[in-house]
C-alpha cells in the first residue's frame, strides 16, 4: 500500500494561534494541490515554544485545534498526523500530537513522553504516559515528538507491536541539525520503518530552528529532505518496502527479549 505524503515545514509565529491557524490554512490548501493522502504538520505549530504565556493561549482540552483539523480533513478529504498543540487540561498542559483521519475523526492522541530540559519543558508541561500508535487505513503508525528520537527503546515499543512508518513532529534546534539527521536514519534502519520527520523553519527569541524535514525508507535512504527554510516537502512511500527488508534481514525475529 502506498502513501502520498506532504510536510509542512513552516515557520510559527511565536505565542500568536491565530495567525499560525492562518498559516496553516494557506499551507493545506498549497500542499492540496499535489492531492496528498496524509499531511505531517510540527511540534507545537499553534504557539510555538512561548512556554511562559501557556495560561492564555494553550489550547483548552487542544478543541479549537483538533476542529480545525477535522474541517480541513473533511473538506480535503486528507488524513492528519496534525503536528502537536499546547493542549491545556485540568492538571497542566501537554505537549499534545493529534491524529486526524479524512473522515474527520480524532484517531489517537499522543502526549509527548520526554520532556526537553534544555528548553524548559519540564517547567511548564506535563509528560505523556501513553504509546503514539495508531491507524490509518487499517496501517498501522507511530507517531512521536521531537526529543522522543533520542529514545530507541521508546520507537522500538512502537515497530515492536507493528508501526510500518514512524511520524516525527518536531522544533529541532539548529546547532543539533547533524544529531537530528543520524537519530533519524538510525531509527529507519534499527527499526526497519519508514520515518516521516517534520520539522519547523525560522526562529524565536531563544533559538534558531533547524527545518531538514526528512522522509527515509526503512533501508535508511533519504528519499526527501527539505532545506532550512519554508517548504512542503512530499514523496511517496510503498509500505511493501518494510515487508521486503524485514524479510530480508529478520531483526525482528532473531531479537532477544529473553535478555533485553
Ligand atoms: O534533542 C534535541 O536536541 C532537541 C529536542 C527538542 O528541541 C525538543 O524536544 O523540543
Amino acid at each position: 500500500m502506498k502513501f502520498k505524503i506532504t510536510c509542512l515545514q513552516m515557520d510559527i509565529a511565536f505565542g500568536d494561534p491565530n495567525k499560525n491557524y492562518e498559516t496553516a490554512e494557506k499551507l493545506i490548501e498549497e500542499a492540496m494541490r499535489e492531492i496528498p493522502d496524509i499531511i505531517v504538520l510540527p511540534e507545537l505549530w499553534t504557539t510555538g515554544y512561548d512556554l511562559t504565556r501557556l495560561d492564555s493561549i494553550a489550547d483548552k482540552a487542544a478543541a479549537k485545534t483538533i476542529g480545525f483539523l477535522k474541517n480541513a480533513a473533511k473538506k480535503y478529504k486528507v488524513h492528519f498526523v496534525g503536528g502537536s498543540v499546547a493542549n491545556q487540561g485540568e492538571n497542566g498542559v501537554k505537549n499534545t500530537l493529534l491524529i486526524i483521519n479524512n473522515n474527520g475523526q480524532l484517531v489517537h492522541s499522543y502526549s509527548k513522553l520526554h520532556l526537553f530540559k534544555l528548553m524548559d519543558e519540564h517547567l511548564y508541561l506535563e509528560a505523556g504516559n501513553e504509546k503514539g500508535l495508531f491507524q490509518l487505513d487499517n496501517r498501522t503508525f507511530g507517531g512521536v515528538i521531537c526529543y522522543d528520537i533520542r529514545f530507541p527503546e521508546w520507537i522500538r515499543a512502537h515497530t515492536s507491536e507493528g508501526a510500518e512508518a514512524l511520524f516525527v513532529v518536531a522544533e529541532w534546534p539548529a546547532p543539533r541539525l547533524s544529531h537530528w539527521k543520524s537519530l533519524l536514519i538510525a531509527r529507519a534502519i534499527e527499526n526497519q520503518c519508514f520515518v516521516i520527520a517534520c520539522n519547523r523553519s525560522g526562529h524565536d527569541p531563544n533559538n534558531e530552528f533547524a527545518g531538514h524535514s526528512m522522509i527515509i525508507d526503512p533501508w535508511g535512504e533519504v528519499i526527501a529532505e527539505a532545506g532550512a527554510n519554508k517548504e512542503l516537502l512530499s514523496a511517496v512511500i510503498d509500505l511493501t518496502l518494510v515487508k521486503d527488508i524485514r524479510k530480508q534481514i529478520p531483526i525482528f525475529e532473531d531479537r532477544r527479549p529473553d535478555l533485553y
